[in-house]
């Protein structure tokens, strides 16, 4: 674990290997973050953690390392409803990338057709209640029939609330993304109960995608075979909903550290086609993140 002087916590490293798999041009990382740097973008008071700065510059280094085109900027949790630092990060990467945000229901539509101009093209429920005080299910319905055109909602919960949300995710009215699919116990294997679960969610509507991210989190230690062996027949079954991403700088594992090299060699046992490989890196992001260029 590394901590600053501060107290601000490393959850990523600053060596991550390279990989042994080449990602097709023009692949997409549709799942990172940055946090600050804190001097211009101070985190949020509500902050569950306090990280160390990891700005754009940083999140453009790993792209190019891990030999991406394009990144995805998730709001973290520890800003808030501030977006700025997330807009600050699309705004340098020259139209390489775009955002998801995290607002509070009682945003403008003005302010929402701001996020959009700033390349923002959806908005994040988070549902973990060890990263938010409250996730109030009512105002999200309500702000989910104003999001601009095209945009759509990314949700993060855990496998054990999934049956509680049901309602409330079948009522969303715009396509919607589960982060980290919804975080199964891969260790219960292809047909375990959360993956049946989470695959009765995909089946109840065709506009729900998934990120088949994180082995990190939901497998114990590398190499992560229990979360290949779950994840690939979901992304063989859903070739074109589901997405991929490093998730850095991987916020709250800094005493697991992931290597992100590792996690790009996750890809092709997940996705064992150059065909699979085309929809998960580069079709299905461009369809939810640059439709401008879709064809
Ligand atoms: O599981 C987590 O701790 C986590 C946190 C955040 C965040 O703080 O936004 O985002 C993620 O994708 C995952």
């Amino acid at each position: 674990m590394s901590t600053d002087a501060q107290g601000r916590m490393r959850s990523w490293t600053l060596e991550p290997s390279t990989p042994t798999f080449h990602p097709p041009p023009g692949a997409v990382d549709a799942h990172c973050h940055v946090f600050g740097p804190a001097d211009r973008f101070p985190f949020s008071a509500k902050a569950k953690y306090i990280p160390q700065d990891a700005g754009p510059d940083a999140l453009f280094a790993l792209r190019d390392r891990l030999g991406f085109s394009r990144n995805v900027v998730v709001q973290a949790s520890c800003h808030g409803t501030d977006n700025a630092a997330t807009l600050n990060a699309i705004a340098a990467s020259g139209g390489m990338a775009r955002g998801v945000a995290v607002v509070d229901p009682a945003i403008s539509e003005r302010e929402l057709q701001a996020l959009h101009d700033g390349g923002i093209r959806g908005v994040r429920f988070n549902f973990l209640k060890r990263l938010v005080d409250d996730a109030p299910k009512d105002r999200f319905l309500d702000l989910a029939g104003r999001l601009p055109g095209g945009w759509h909602v990314v949700v993060y919960f855990e496998a054990d609330i999934l049956e509680e949300l049901r309602p409330f995710l079948d009522a969303l009215p715009v396509p919607i993304v589960v982060d980290h699919m919804g975080r199964p116990d891969v260790t219960q294997g292809p047909d375990g109960t959360d993956i049946r679960a989470f695959r009765a969610l995909l089946d109840s509507r065709g506009d729900i995608h998934f990120k088949a991210s994180c082995p990190d989190r939901l497998s114990e230690a590398p190499p992560w075979d229990d979360f290949a062996r779950a994840v690939r027949p979901l992304v063989e079954t859903y070739p074109d909903r589901c997405l991929w991403g490093t998730d850095w700088p991987h916020p709250n594992m800094e005493s697991r550290i992931p290597d992100d090299g590792a996690l790009v060699d996750m890809i092709p046992r997940i996705a064992p086609t150059a065909e699979l490989r085309r929809k998960l890196l580069i079709d299905n992001p461009l369809r939810l993140y640059w439709s401008e260029e879709w064809p």
